[in-house]
């Protein structure tokens, strides 16, 4: 086997140079992430050439900035552009408080493949979707690589799923419980498994796909249902003696913990779920829901009985090949604190509540 490292292999680095506030090499151009590029970074870059930084429709829509590609914007960048007006075209958190950023010019035409597999990869690292590109003749020696479409399409395609390890874990809720691991070859975060009982794999398991939820889960937010949810999960699987539940390290949705914590300073400034999403520049959900699939296949079910209120789950899951016999619902207690929260999913999202 060649030592030579693969596409997934090379855009797994490359994640990693964006979070550090390293440029990367898409193609001809070079792309820094707006949320951590250093100011001399900028600098050094919009020293080169005529630079853009690439978000996506949903951030232009918040800034009215001229979509000309679909659902990513090219926002031209002086070559005196400070490196603070562009972290505020990338940050939403000062919108309210200087909302005149612009008027903006935004290219049109052209080649815009490498700014769609920047805005790609930012989104995989978690990071805002904000990308400075620049194209560079004699880009600097060390850099990681990519190929602008195969990166794209790469980056689309499931990651291949691998079980590291299991091991019995008496539960609260059950004590006849094993945890299974398993690792993503695309250097990404480990998703998990909770086996309850031992449910044959000929019959429909009950199920539950849960997205973490660090603020929910582990520190008893009031805001969401996800806590609740998960207790109210384990307890159900438990008395029925049997079940999987698969908890998958999709932070807010796809999107992060941090970039929550910014969503959620959103919605303490009055907006809701959705629109925090936007104006962060992320769709509604951004989750890859393949992923539980995946798992449940490698874990030999081939059918659930699914506990959610997300008609999108079912038919994921559905669409996946993984026959969902029924949906059982999963209606928790409403609090003050939560309650505006499931509405607009309710009205928003198709949630069945
Ligand atoms: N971006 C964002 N994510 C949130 C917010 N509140 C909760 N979440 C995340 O939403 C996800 C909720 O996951 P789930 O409970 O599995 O999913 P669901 O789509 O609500 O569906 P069911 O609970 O199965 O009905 C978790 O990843 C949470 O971290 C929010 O205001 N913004
Ligand atoms: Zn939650």
């Amino acid at each position: 086997m060649s030592l030579i490292p693969t596409l997934t292999e090379t855009l797994s680095r490359a994640r990693a140079d964006l979070r550090m506030g390293l440029p990367v090499l898409i193609g001809d151009h070079l792309a820094a992430a707006a949320e951590t590029v250093s100011p001399g970074r900028v600098r050094a870059m919009l020293d080169l050439g005529p630079a853009v930084l690439a978000i996506t429709g949903r951030r232009a829509e918040t800034l009215k900035a001229r979509v000309y590609d679909g659902d990513i914007a090219r926002v031209e960048v002086a070559r005196d552009a400070s490196p603070d007006w562009l972290r505020a075209l990338a940050d939403p958190a000062g919108d309210l408080m200087t909302p005149m950023k612009g008027p903006f010019r935004c290219a049109r035409g052209g080649d815009t493949l490498p700014h769609r597999a920047a805005i790609a990869l930012a989104k995989s690292a978690q990071l805002l979707p904000a990308v400075l590109l620049v194209p560079s003749d004699a880009p600097p020696e060390g850099l990681t690589r990519l190929p602008p479409g195969p990166a794209l399409a790469q980056l689309a395609t499931e990651a291949a799923l691998a079980p590291v390890a299991a091991a019995r874990l008496p539960l609260l809720a059950a004590e006849n419980a094993r945890l299974h691991i398993f690792r993503p070859d695309d250097g990404a975060t480990e998703h998990y498994a909770v086996e309850i009982g031992a449910p044959p794999r000929d019959a429909p398991v009950l199920a539950r796909l849960h997205s973490a939820c660090f603020t929910g889960d582990v520190l008893g937010s009031l805001k969401c249902d996800c806590g609740p949810q998960l207790h109210a999960a384990l307890a159900a699987m438990g008395q029925a003696g049997a079940g999987v539940l698969l908890y998958l390290n999709q932070e807010g949705r796809g999107i992060g913990l941090a970039n929550k914590m910014r969503a959620y300073a959103l919605q303490n400034q009055g907006f809701d779920t959705v629109e925090a999403n936007h104006r962060l520049g992320f769709e509604d959900d951004e989750r890859d829901f393949r992923i539980g699939a995946g798992i449940l296949k490698r874990l030999g079910f081939a059918s659930v009985r699914l506990m959610t209120n997300n008609p999108r789950k079912v038919a994921m899951l559905q669409d996946q090949g993984i026959e969902v016999t029924e949906r059982v619902p999963l209606i928790t207690p409403r609090n003050r604190h939560n309650t505006g929260y499931l509405d607009i999913k309710a009205q928003k999202s198709g949630h069945l509540l």
